[in-house]
């Protein structure tokens, strides 16, 4: 199989889809690699690294995307990507479909074969592509809640650890999944007085044990969510319905009645965001203010530590790669049911459900497409 590895496009988006070491695995198993000029550059992977495993340097994503059967990203495509899209093209990376139409529109109108990072399962029926990057982003959204709570960055200028004498920061976690427990690690560690909410009730009752009392866990309404919220510093969402739209758990009125000078960092957003007046921002420019509240909406937080955020994707990705290259997109999707839970277009049909719930449009199961 020929597998492209584009640069990725997205604003500051610097993450790449396959490393040097996974070019060695592919074509010590008898593929080729097409890797863009400087892909991997700003991930710390120089073009001369592939080059040494037998990868390809290509100067144009045109060629790349033209030449080979499966491409392997890290985000979404973007509009200027569009162009490159053609029937039978596998595409393997992040697609966060729900609230992207124009982007579900044309990978049916071209037929392209699109699965889904963020919806393979594992055999737990767990989330492993997301997982790592959700490691990551639930790290880093204390760290960026921290720096903008300083005042220099439009924040109450607190210090979420406080000091002897005077009261921590309080960070309320909404979501308690993989975000929410990183989220609440970091916060913990920094001394903040740390709420986690989440709807299941299991969850919150391992969270207790992981975190040994450490937190306050609360149960998901409407009540305890506004009251957590207008009490917090930090808020972080980090809630997941899979494929699906997150549902908007903050309303634009508990927004209205939170500190002046307390941080949103909505994770959430690359499904749509679970603030109701959060709207997806980028690394060139991450912030702005609604009712005198600071909201942090980066759709690719990871991108912020390439080199790690790279390792820890491709970690997960190249097992899936590698069985992707070696049966093809359809024997793949047949002999593993966690790949098959991946794929969000086949063939100009829109074969996940909860995308096609959230755009209002038709459904079919990639069973019935395969089973024909
Ligand atoms: N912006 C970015 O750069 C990144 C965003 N993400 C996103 O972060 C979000 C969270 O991801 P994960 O933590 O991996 O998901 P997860 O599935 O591990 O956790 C989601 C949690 O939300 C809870 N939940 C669902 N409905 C709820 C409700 N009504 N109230 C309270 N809790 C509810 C679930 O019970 C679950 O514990 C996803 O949208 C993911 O795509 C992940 C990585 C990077
Ligand atoms: C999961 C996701 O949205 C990201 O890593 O960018």
């Amino acid at each position: 199989m020929i597998i492209g590895v584009p640069k990725e496009v997205k604003d500051h988006e610097s993450r790449v889809g396959i490393t040097p070491a996974g070019v060695r695995a592919l074509v010590d198993a008898g593929h080729k690699v097409l890797v863009e000029h400087n892909a991997g550059h700003l991930s710390s992977f120089p073009d001369d690294e592939y080059q040494a495993v037998g990868a390809e340097i290509v100067g144009e994503a045109s060629a790349v995307w033209g030449l080979a059967d499966m491409v392997v990203k890290v985000k979404e495509p973007v509009a200027k990507e569009y162009g490159y899209f053609r029937e039978g093209l596998v595409l393997f990376t992040y697609l966060h479909l729900a609230p992207l139409k124009e982007l579900t529109d044309t990978l049916l109108a071209k037929k392209v074969t699109g699965i889904a990072y963020e919806t393979v399962r594992d055999r737990a029926g767990s989330l492993p592509l997301l997982t790592p990057m959700s490691e990551v982003a639930g790290r880093l959204s204390v760290q960026v809640g921290a720096a903008y709570l300083e005042k220099e960055h439009g924040g109450r200028g607190v210090l979420l650890g406080g000091v002897p004498g005077v009261p921590p920061g309080n960070v309320c976690i909404i979501g308690g999944g993989i975000v929410g427990t990183n989220a609440a690690k970091i916060a913990l560690g920094m001394g903040a007085k740390v709420t986690l909410v989440d709807l299941n009730l299991n969850r919150l009752r391992e969270l207790d044990d992981i975190f040994s009392g450490r937190v306050y866990t609360l149960a998901s309404n409407a009540y305890n969510v506004e009251r957590a919220v207008c009490e917090a510093d930090l808020v972080i969402g980090g809630v997941l319905i899979p494929g699906a739209a997150a549902p908007k758990l903050v309303t634009k009125t508990m927004v209205s009645r939170m500190k002046k000078g307390a941080v949103i960092v909505d994770v959430a957003i690359d499904q749509g965001g679970c603030i109701e007046t959060a709207r997806p921002t980028t690394h060139s420019d991450p912030s702005y203010e609604v009712d005198g509240v600071v909201h942090y909406c980066v759709t690719n937080m990871p991108a912020a530590v390439p080199n790690t955020s790279t390792l820890a994707l491709t970690n997960a990705t190249f097992p899936y790669v590698m069985k992707l290259a070696k049966l093809g997109a359809k024997a793949a999707i047949l002999e593993d049911a966690g790949i098959a839970e991946g794929v969000n277009t086949y063939e100009g049909h829109l074969t996940y459900k909860a995308v096609a719930e959230g755009q209002e449009r038709a459904f079919t199961p990639i069973s019935q497409l395969l089973s024909k």
